[in-house]
């Protein structure tokens, strides 16, 4: 045994089969004995042995020895990141086998990947994991509307009893409540999805597995398209909870896999996270998009393709952000991972000289070694997604000359003012200009000056320019977002998608969409960005709102109950506040921004004119640029402020840029952009077969002076090579496709670790290109068919033509309008991911913040029935009261009229109509007190309380969230 301290044994009991490996073993517990212990393990051990001699080594069994089986063996890959507990027969040198090649000789636990023993967590009953996932037993604590007693007491406990049994999936009637444990639970391996794959609704514990089971199997029987919402607080799980949806609807994809393509589906994953995550007070890794993955199947229930949607990019966050939050990853990641070549060639510097990276006390104390290797494992996923090294240079240009445009610095002129301020540094514009490769005169003019009627211009003030610059920057970053979603996109196209380009509505075949929205946003300064957020979720709880309704009528229907006519709490007045045409607040504000005396003032005049007295808008004092509006999740104030759009001189700079990638992100149209690429690609080609050719030639000629022969085949091979180098060299078309065999279902490392070693055994190339049957104009309008926003540049940048470009709001409701028309045709499943604590402690419960969730997903808070038009609210804990008032112990009569007890709760206001509720309640009494009579009193109660609580279900407000 080698202890970090010193002495070596071997572990295991088992032969030693193979090769030996070294592992270091760290003690979460350990107090005063070693952190660590390092055992030499045959390759053959099992973790069972593993455990006993690291528990003996590490001193932590008890004096009589022993005591193993109160520990387990947890895999750690990346300090933060998944935990893997082994199970008694698992091999862990075989673990370590999947690691990089960094991590399998040596692992301190500095650099991320190590084995832990700690102890067993109550619940646990095997080593590692639920083996004890067999049919449930106790069915009723599944499903929170099978409580006896509902009241917020018994829901809490419930969850928090479930929570520390490791069972953090709970269904609320249709929908499943996950709760973030913020450490990975052994209950996502391949076996536990094989276990819900075709398993009975109820049959098994509620899983986000069983949701992918059941949205498969609902999807295959029905022959109709399913949706899964995921909704919930930031840092809650969910876009955690829509991998892990992803991962189990591509493995269960039925009769084989459609190659290489669940590969690809997750490594768009990384990708994503990438370039649209960030760091926030919240969570260390928060999408700022949002995420709509439509998973598309064949009959068989094959998967034959995939698009990813994003929309509403927090693009401010590439030039400002709150305190002590970070920009995007990738920027981070490049900086800490690039090589020196790199860094030469991109030209970039020091993180800590870059102002859009150190402003606002942002945080630059990262783990230099974590991000160079997340900056390796993004340039894999990219890899894995078909963006080969010739691409990837010159995205992280564009990434480069975005940072280098936040240096630029303005100096207001004392003389010659007509010449707008003075921009520098010139090093940095020179920089700018290298990257873009753009005339200095031009950027410099552009900078400073807007264009006026003719040839006119007028500079800028200098808050002018500033605000100039940003623009660039957010316009740059994200058009290179949705260039990239747009890339991905291609990879993951099928021929038979591209076949029908006019038929390409959402959805053309079988399919599953999963949805990951950004949450109701309510911060310190709310701006159009939280504007469209909040929209969207407005959006969003009306469908769920309706959606939910209709599904309680069925239930009552089935019931026989007589609750007809029930009207339901719907936003639809707020969303007409904000959309309705032709006075709402989104048309206002478009016909305003292309008013040439459009101001914030003349903006704010204009919404109170048109919404005085509306109940969901409100004005602020008049020195307060900002309108406040009644969501369904709560008032929240906006600031009004200019918005962006890429100035027209700096986009014309742009589109005369030297380099070919900056022109394609901001061309006009994507499918000219597309045909001028491939036109390219074919000279280039020619060039290439000419130049060949006249080397030929000459080799033949000097080859025949020198008496030897080439072969004619060989000759054909080079000038075939060299063909391919310049075609690879031609940014349009080096773009890879990989549809080999798959590996059975694996986390993201593994995909990684299997790429990796597919890659070796191919020596190392990354040549899949995209099959040339896709290299066509068809296929480019199909993808553009089947995303939900018109990606030609010239809505993307928001440009002023002649012909009106859509605005960004225009987008967004052309956006939502696409969304709810396929989630219309779906039958749609609801996930809501719930934060356990706000420290991130794993496996800690805190109560109060688990209440603030449930209430704001409205479980709780209140009972709004509704009837005939007349509504009424009660508290969670009134109701229950109300039920044991209803349904007295002993006799056959209520002991209190409800009546009176809704008197006595201060319920008789006039909006409270007693007769009709009084007619309604009595049927509620009657019901009850003929079930109570029929002696099936517990069962039928927590029938009809289940009933009841569906009921007020269908009322609820939905989830809000604040980032
Ligand atoms: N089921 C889970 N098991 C283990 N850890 C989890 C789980 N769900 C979430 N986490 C942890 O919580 C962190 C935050 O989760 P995630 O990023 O999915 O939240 P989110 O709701 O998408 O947040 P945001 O809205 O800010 O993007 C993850 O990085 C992960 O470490």
């Amino acid at each position: 045994m080698n202890v970090t301290n010193g002495s070596e044994t071997s572990a295991g009991g088992e032969a030693s089969q193979g090769a030996a490996c070294v592992l270091s073993i760290y003690s979460r517990l350990c107090q005063d004995g070693p952190p660590c212990c390092t055992l030499v393990v045959p390759r053959g051990a099992m973790a069972t042995s593993v455990l006993q001699d690291a528990v003996a080594t590490l001193g932590v069994g008890g004096a009589e020895g022993g005591g193993a089986d109160l520990y387990q063996l947890v895999e750690v890959r990346e300090e933060g990141g998944p935990e893997f507990v082994l199970e008694g027969t698992d091999r862990p040198v075989e673990r370590v086998l999947m690691w990089p090649p960094h991590a399998q000789t040596q692992h301190p636990q500095s650099q991320g990947y190590y084995f832990l023993l700690r102890p067993r967590r109550h619940g646990d009953h095997s080593h590692g994991d639920g083996d004890s996932d067999g049919p449930f037993q106790e069915q009723d604590v599944d499903d929170l509307c099978s409580l006896t007693v509902l009241s917020e007491a018994s829901i809490l406990a419930t969850l928090r009893t479930r929570f520390y049994a490791n069972q953090i999936y709970t269904n609320a009637g249709g929908v499943l409540l996950a709760l973030n444990p913020f450490c990975f639970l052994p209950i996502y391996n391949p076996k536990h999805m094989k276990l819900y794959d075709g398993q009975r609704p109820g049959r098994l514990r509620p899983h986000v597995f069983a949701m992918a089971d059941r949205a498969l199997c609902a999807m295959l029987h029905r022959h109709s398209s399913q949706a899964i919402l995921i909704t919930g607080h930031s840092g809650s799980g969910k876009t955690q909870t829509a991998n892990f949806l992803l991962h189990c609807l591509t493995a269960l994809s039925h009769k084989g896999y459609a190659n290489g393509m669940k590969r690809t589906i997750l490594g768009a994953g990384p990708v994503l996270e990438a370039f649209g995550n960030a760091k926030t007070a919240h969570n260390d890794n928060s999408s700022r998009f949002c995420k709509f993955v439509q998973v598309n199947y064949l009959e068989s229930g094959v998967v034959r393709g995939a698009v990813v949607q994003t929309f509403l990019l927090e693009q401010s966050r590439v030039v400002c952000r709150n305190h002590r939050e970070r920009n995007f990853h990738v920027f981070y990641f490049l900086l800490a991972g690039a090589s020196d070549e790199e860094r030469q060639e991109l030209q970039l510097l020091p993180p800590e000289d870059y102002l859009y990276l150190t402003q606002q006390g942002c945080p630059m104390e990262e783990d230099a070694v974590l991000l160079k290797h997340q900056y390796k494992r993004l340039k894999q996923a990219m890899e894995m997604v078909g963006f080969l090294p010739a691409t990837r240079k010159q995205i992280f240009m564009v990434l480069s000359a975005v940072l280098h445009l936040g240096n630029l610095s303005y100096t207001c002129r004392e003389t010659d003012t007509d010449a707008g301020p003075d921009v520098g540094s010139s090093q940095t514009l020179n920089t700018l200009c290298d990257l873009l490769q753009v005339k200095q005169e031009l950027l410099q003019e552009a900078l400073t000056r807007r264009r006026a009627t003719g040839a006119l211009s007028v500079p800028y003030s200098q808050r002018e320019a500033v605000a100039a610059r940003d623009s660039l920057a957010k316009s740059l970053y994200s058009t290179l977002f949705d260039w990239i979603v747009l890339r991905i996109n291609h990879s993951l196209l099928n021929k038979k998608d591209s076949q029908d380009p006019e038929d390409s509505a959402l959805p053309q075949c079988l399919a599953i969409g999963v949805l990951d929205i950004c949450g109701f946003e309510d911060v310190k300064t709310n701006i159009f960005e939280q504007f469209c957020i909040n929209y969207t979720n407005e959006q969003l709880q009306c469908y769920f709102s309706q959606h939910i309704f209709q599904l309680e009528q069925e239930d009552y229907q089935a019931e026989g109950l007589l609750w007809q006519n029930i009207d339901f709490t719907d936003n639809s007045s707020c969303i007409d506040l904000i959309s309705g045409l032709p006075s709402g607040l989104l048309p206002l504000l478009d016909q305003e921004s292309i008013s040439l005396q459009g101001t914030g003032h003349t903006l704010l005049a204009r919404f109170q004119q048109e919404h005085h007295g509306n109940p969901f808008f409100s004005a602020t004092p008049e020195t307060e640029p900002a309108f406040v509006i009644q969501h369904f999740a709560g008032k929240v104030k906006y600031l009004v402020q200019n918005r962006d759009c890429m100035r027209p001189s700096v986009l014309a700079l742009l589109r005369c840029s030297g380099r070919p990638f900056v022109r394609q992100l901001v061309g006009l149209s994507l499918v000219a952009v597309f045909r001028w690429g491939v036109v390219r690609a074919v000279i280039h080609s020619m060039t290439a077969f000419k130049q060949a050719g006249r080397h030929r030639a000459a080799k033949t000629a000097a080859l025949l002076r020198r008496g030897s022969r080439t072969s004619i085949g060989e000759l054909r091979r080079k000038s075939g090579a060299t063909v391919e180098r310049l075609q690879s060299r031609s940014s349009l078309l080096e773009f890879s496709f990989d549809r080999s065999e798959e590996h059975p279902l694996e986390l993201m490392e593994d995909i990684f670790a299997s790429y990796e070693s597919r890659k070796r055994s191919k020596g190392n190339k990354q040549k899949q290109l995209i099959p040339k049957s896709l290299i066509d104009v068809p296929s480019l309008r199909s993808i553009l068919g089947q995303m939900l926003w018109d990606c030609s540049t010239t809505a993307l940048l928001n440009l002023h033509h002649k012909e009106q470009p859509s605005s960004v709001s225009a987008q967004l409701q052309g956006i939502l309008c696409k969304l709810l028309q396929f989630l219309k045709t779906t039958q749609p499943v609801f996930i809501h991911c719930i934060c356990s604590n706000a420290e991130k402690k794993e496996m800690y419960f805190d109560e109060a913040l688990v209440l603030a969730q449930l209430q704001c997903l409205d479980m709780l808070e209140t009972v709004c029935i509704q009837r005939d038009g007349y509504s009424c609210k009660y508290t969670f804990q009134e109701f229950t009261e109300m039920f044991k008032v209803l349904l007295p112990e002993e006799d056959g009569e209520p002991q209190k009229d409800i009546l009176t007890l809704l008197q006595e709760m201060g319920m008789a206001s006039s909006t409270y109509q007693m007769g009709k509720s009084k007619v309604f309640l009595k049927e509620l009494q009657q019901q009850q007190l003929q079930e109570r009579l029929q002696e099936r009193r517990s069962q039928e109660l927590r029938r009809k309380v289940a009933v009841l609580q569906r009921w007020f279900r269908a009322t609820r407000r939905g989830s809000t969230s604040c980032r």
